[in-house]
């Protein structure tokens, strides 16, 4: 049996207004779902690993939708929760010419009920890799608690995405302890601009110093590229050019696509190009998610020698997103 990665953590039901209108005055809304770590486990799905989210949702019919959606994307649910006292998170998107702002209704939530004893789901003990990001120890203090026994458990490989949310934390929280955290992680992904907002960090090679003993760290940033530094190892892949439609879900893209590579056996090159592929097939759509490329798609790309990279990473075609209208992403990731 393959044993699959295990993404845990919150997954909300995303409400988005018809035609990108403001939320006020739209006649009519979609309803799908979004959460940074069953985005992770779906496009793992769409790359053809074996993926479980763990999480709890609510007994009510967005709970429902949840937990189908991410199931219908080919991801492992058995080990999602109902949790009958408590409602599904809520998220909802007020699109705006000036930018989109987004409107959390999470506090209470049925996945913010999760504590430590979930560390005991079947599907996390058969894990090759555990995936959580920064969102779940802002949830409450028994989110927080599960994060630290995840990370804190010898037995499991724990990738770590510090992912920061600034609204979710109290102030002045956030800094000290996602870096707490990401010291505990065998994998950590952050991007530059959130380390150097968080830790004052300006290069990667400065995130680098603050997180010397963790086994694989990768700093992205944005459009220039990725690096990984492995043990004294430095690998850095220039970002192919993407023409952005809208930027969300991007590094969660990247990161499934990343952890596929390592899944593969690909060197330090081959995980950076594909967790960049993966990133631009979502940023050249509105959705939190992009079918990821396929295999006959990216085969030679991803062996390209190091001058033609960029270039024929750029000329793959753009994704074709079925099922994926009526979500989009936003820049309000605060
Ligand atoms: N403007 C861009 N052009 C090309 N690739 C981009 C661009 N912005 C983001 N990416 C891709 O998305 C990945 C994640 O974006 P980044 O902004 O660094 O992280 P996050 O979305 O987590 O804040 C990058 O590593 C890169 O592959
Ligand atoms: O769970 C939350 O609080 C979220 O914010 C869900 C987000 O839609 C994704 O996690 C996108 O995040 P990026 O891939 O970093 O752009």
């Amino acid at each position: 049996m393959t044993r699959p990665v295990v993404c845990v953590g919150e997954t909300m039901a995303l409400l988005v207004p018809a035609g990108a209108l403001p939320l006020e005055t739209a006649p009519h809304m979609s309803v799908t779902a979004a959460g940074a770590e069953s985005n992770v486990a779906c496009t793992l799905a769409g790359l053809g690993h074996a993926a479980a989210w763990v999480s709890a949702v609510g007994g009510d019919p967005f709970g429902r939708v949840v937990t189908r959606t991410v199931a219908e994307r080919g991801v492992d649910v058995s080990g999602v929760r109902t949790d009958p006292d408590r409602p599904t998170g809520l998220f909802a998107k007020d699109p705006a010419p000036t930018g989109t702002t987004v409107h959390y209704y999470r506090s209470g939530s049925a996945a913010s009920a999760l504590g430590p004893d979930i560390a005991d789901a079947l599907p996390i003990r058969e894990a090759a890799t555990v995936h959580l990001s920064g969102v779940t120890p802002a949830l409450s203090p028994t989110c927080d608690a599960l994060a630290e026994r995840l990370l804190t458990d010898r037995r499991l490989t724990v990738s770590f995405d510090v992912n920061h949310r600034a609204r979710l934390w109290e102030p002045g929280r956030a800094a000290v302890r996602l870096l707490e955290l990401a010291r505990l992680a065998d994998v950590v992904l952050v991007g530059r601009d959130e380390a150097e907002e968080l830790w004052g960090t300006a290069t990667a090679s400065e995130v680098r110093a603050l997180l010397p003993d963790v086994g694989c760290l990768v700093v992205k940033d944005a459009e220039h590229g990725a690096t990984e530094f492995r043990g004294h190892r430095r690998a850095h892949v220039p970002s192919p050019a993407v023409e952005v439609v809208e930027p969300v879900g991007a590094g969660d893209a990247f990161a499934a696509g990343y952890l596929a590579g390592g899944l593969r056996g690909l060197d330090a090159v081959g995980r950076l190009r594909l967790g960049h592929l993966c990133a631009g097939r979502v940023l050249r759509t509105v959705g939190d998610l992009a079918a990821p490329p396929r295999a006959g798609q990216w085969d030679g790309v991803l062996e390209a020698p190091h001058e033609r990279w960029v270039e024929q990473a750029s000329a793959l075609p753009a994704a074709a997103c079925e099922g994926e209208e009526g979500t989009w992403g936003t820049d309000g990731k605060v």
